[in-house]
């Protein structure tokens, strides 16, 4: 990958994502479940460019989506209405509409009074709404905290109990028909055993629906395969299915998958300038042409993101901390980070930027998000212009008093 030629020619900070990458996780996903009835849908929060959406959709994957924004991106990428889906714990009215109007796979119902909104909503559109609902298993993901999800002490999904009574409640009811089951207990997870561990929870729970006659299509194991962003041990996709596998005997059940991460975040890098050096005490600065508005990650998360730097310089790497220009101290990349002295303009590359980095963007001290750019068989071309100072103002400037 040519960086000082992308920044040259689309400018800096800029996100590169390598299109042919992508294609080669989702293949060897894909494969991992060949000979199984198996739907993988794409997580669109991880990258929620209409062109990365639809790099997805021709290689036929569905949409997972986390809003109606995200179910209109992936009709708009071509993803068919039957392999959309649309979790969250919190869907408006309108939003729960548009979706039974729109007929997607179903809506992932994730509290009993969401059950109801979603009930009655059907009943005065004259429709039946197909759901699932999202157990949560209480399991511990082992992940950063901030992203576990299947602990009763997070908020999304059931638990086991409430779930059953729902299934009872939507089998029951003319205008629901519950198709399927879920769970996502995390982002990132590194270890198969929690995975395994819930799809039996909630393989048990199918079975004892079947129990009282409530027949299931759809086994949702939702998204959360780790990457590595450093030397992390992450989970093979083989094995991850052969342990799902290992769950569902006696159930005829197509799989849906939603992964995110694995499919995206290493495709992806940030370019960023170099703007200038600094130091003060003993403390050594980095400071480049992009920030946290661009890529919240290490701010918020303390994420580790491997740093590449395209410098003439031949000297001796160093502790550096490597900043952007917001006004605030969590505004960083790296901390402590060995990098040689830099100059004006050399190349900065944080890796593994391909998930959850342009979609967490902002536009906090008033910096245009920046553009984004696709490289497939060796050709570059923007998938998002930059923002520029005009497209921040646009919903405000009609309001300015004289
Ligand atoms: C319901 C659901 N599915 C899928 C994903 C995608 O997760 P990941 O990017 O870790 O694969 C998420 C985010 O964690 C999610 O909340
Ligand atoms: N935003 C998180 C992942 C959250 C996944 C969504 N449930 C990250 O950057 O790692």
């Amino acid at each position: 990958m040519d960086f000082k030629e992308l920044a040259n020619k689309y400018q800096t900070p800029l996100y590169v994502y390598d299109f042919d990458y992508m294609a080669a996780q989702y293949d060897e996903l894909k494969s991992a479940f060949k000979g199984r009835k198996s739907i993988i849908a794409y997580a669109v929060k991880a990258n929620s460019n209409l062109s990365v959406v639809k790099h997805f959709a021709d290689m036929g994957s569905g949409a997972d989506c986390v809003s109606i924004g995200e179910v209109r991106r992936a009709f708009l990428a071509g993803v068919p209405s039957y392999k959309i889906i649309f979790s969250g714990v919190g869907k408006s009215d309108d939003e729960i509409r548009e979706a039974i109007e729109k007929d997607i796979l179903y809506i992932n119902v994730e509290s009993e009074a969401e059950l109801g909104r979603v009930e009655l909503i059907a009943k005065e559109l004259g429709k039946v709404s197909r759901i699932s609902i999202r157990v949560n298993p209480n399991i511990d993901p082992k992940t950063h905290p901030y992203i576990s999800t299947g602990l009763h002490d997070n908020k999304f999904g059931v638990d086991l109990n409430s779930a059953k009574r729902m299934y009872i409640k939507a089998n029951n009811s003319e205008h629901l028909d519950p198709v399927g089951i879920h769970f996502h207990i995390g982002s990132q997870l590194t270890e198969l055993e929690p995975i395994r561990e819930s799809a039996e929870i909630v393989a048990d729970l199918v079975r004892s629906l079947e129990g009282i006659n409530i027949e299931l299509k759809f086994f949702d194991i939702g998204g959360g395969l780790g990457i590595r962003y450093d030397n992390e041990i992450t989970i093979k996709p083989y094995d991850y299915v052969q342990a799902i596998l290992g769950t569902l005997t006696a159930l005829d059940l197509t799989i849906l998958c939603e992964p995110g991460r694995f499919l995206t975040a290493n495709a992806g890098y940030f370019i960023s300038k170099v703007l200038y050096e600094k130091q003060n005490g003993e403390k050594k600065f980095v400071v480049i042409d992009g920030a946290m508005n661009d890529l919240l990650r290490p701010s918020l998360y303390n994420a580790y993101h491997k740093i590449d730097v395209i410098t003439d310089s031949k000297e001796e790497p160093r502790a550096v901390d490597i900043v952007g220009p917001v006004c605030e101290s969590g505004d960083f990349f790296a901390k402590n980070y060995p990098l040689p002295p830099l100059n004006h303009n050399d190349l900065v590359i944080v890796n593994s930027a391909g998930a959850y980095g342009f979609g967490m963007g902002s536009n906090y001290n008033t910096r245009g998000r920046s553009a984004e750019v696709a490289l497939e068989s060796g050709e570059d071309r923007l998938i998002r212009k930059r923002e520029t100072f005009e497209d921040l103002i646009a919903l405000e400037q009609e309001f300015l008093k004289a």
